[in-house]
């Protein structure tokens, strides 16, 4: 974890009146937003509703998986109250005092806690925002030096959004992998996933904070990645800042929409799908005069602890596995290593196009 007790702390930003040098980035013309289509219409993520899903929504859902790696979908199930009660969690969380956040900073042992975001070493230049994470029970801890009163009514809300969240992954993941004719028994975890011994949690949570910044077309709240999950589902708040990549196009704002959730596709569906499923790189920008929250629920999989290769089915008789098998722990790993050359890491054919 990085360290954030550097002279310009994290936990202040919002209070800087100038941007510090090491927090600029250069931006070039491909960092620029897509300006509008012919059309005037702005293009971004399709929205799916998933209400009553049928065969045409598997079918929505398969297009967008494909080309876009990411939707956002509606009447998700989630109650209005949860995504407002784990948002207002948030703030009160980040509006705290520098030292007091400091507090509850993770520690080296343990990856729940309050710091800069997990991707910020394989960057030079600082990113303007700050996060929590919770992955494993000792958030709690962190929590009770937070709110000594109040943390069992934080912990039943972190609890009860982590359920949720993980009933809505699980519900996802039926429907992505229905587009590609296939169901979850073919991932072939089979009993291996019920009898799992030590587990890695299936979900964390990651709160991030975006402060307001006085010259946000030279800042960066989260760089450029993709997510090292097999889907993450991302609450924002109604500020917007989320960006996708479309490839060959550029970047393409996903302006938050109430009550709405984000899909993102990360590295683990992509290797599922045998690369089909592309996982999306996205980024987060700031804003001049409002800072923003946005809470990903970050999900490994219906077991968190089982080999992820290649499905066989999608594969069919005469195709090649282009990855080999790994661990979500062990992804974890290698993505802490090499960043974005993780998935070539374990790829078992070149690419044709490298
Ligand atoms: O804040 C956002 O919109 C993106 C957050 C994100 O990508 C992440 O936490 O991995
Ligand atoms: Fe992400």
């Amino acid at each position: 974890m990085p360290s954030i007790t550097e002279e310009i702390c994290t936990g202040n930003l919002g209070s800087l009146q100038t941007i510090p040098d090491s927090f600029t980035w250069n931006v070039t013309a491909e960092d620029s937003v897509l300006p509008p289509s012919s059309a005037g219409v702005e293009e971004s993520i399709p929205v799916i509703d998933l209400s009553d899903p049928d065969a045409t929504t598997i079918q929505l859902i398969g297009n967008a998986c494909q080309t876009w790696g990411a939707f956002q979908v509606a009447n998700h199930g989630i109650s209005q109250k949860l995504l407002d009660d784990i948002e207002s969690l948030s703030k009160t969380l980040f509006d705290m005092p520098s030292e007091r956040k400091l507090e509850a900073a993770s520690s080296d042992k343990g990856i729940s806690g309050y710091g800069e975001p997990r991707i910020s070493s394989f960057f030079e230049k600082k990113m303007w925002s700050e996060g929590f994470t919770i992955a494993d029970s000792s958030y709690r801890n962190h929590f009770i030096t937070l709110w000594p009163q109040d943390h069992t009514n934080y912990c039943r809300i972190v609890e009860e959004y982590k359920d949720e969240m993980e009933k809505l992954a699980n519900r996802l993941l039926c429907c992505i992998l229905g587009s590609l004719g296939v169901t979850v028994d073919d991932i072939g975890w089979g009993q291996k996933a019920g009898n799992s011994g030590t587990k890695l949690e299936r979900g964390a949570i990651r709160l991030n904070h975006y402060p307001v910044c006085p010259e946000p077309e030279r800042a960066m709240g989260l760089a450029a990645h993709t997510d090292s999950t097999m889907l993450t589902i991302l609450h924002q708040s109604n500020t917007g800042g989320l960006q996708v990549l479309r490839e060959e196009s550029g970047w393409v704002k996903v302006d938050p929409r109430p009550g709405n959730l984000v899909v993102n596709m990360g590295d683990l569906i992509h290797i599922l799908s045998n690369g089909k499923i592309q996982s999306v790189v996205h980024r987060a920008k700031v804003n001049q005069t409002r800072s923003r929250i946005s809470i990903a629920y970050l999900w490994g999989g219906p077991a968190g602890d089982v080999e992820i290769k290649p499905i066989s089915k999608i594969i069919g008789p005469l195709g090649t596995s282009l990855y080999r098998s790994v661990t979500w722990k062990e992804y974890l790993q290698i993505k802490c290593e090499v960043f974005d050359k993780a998935l070539d890491a374990i790829r078992t054919v070149v690419n044709p196009s490298d």
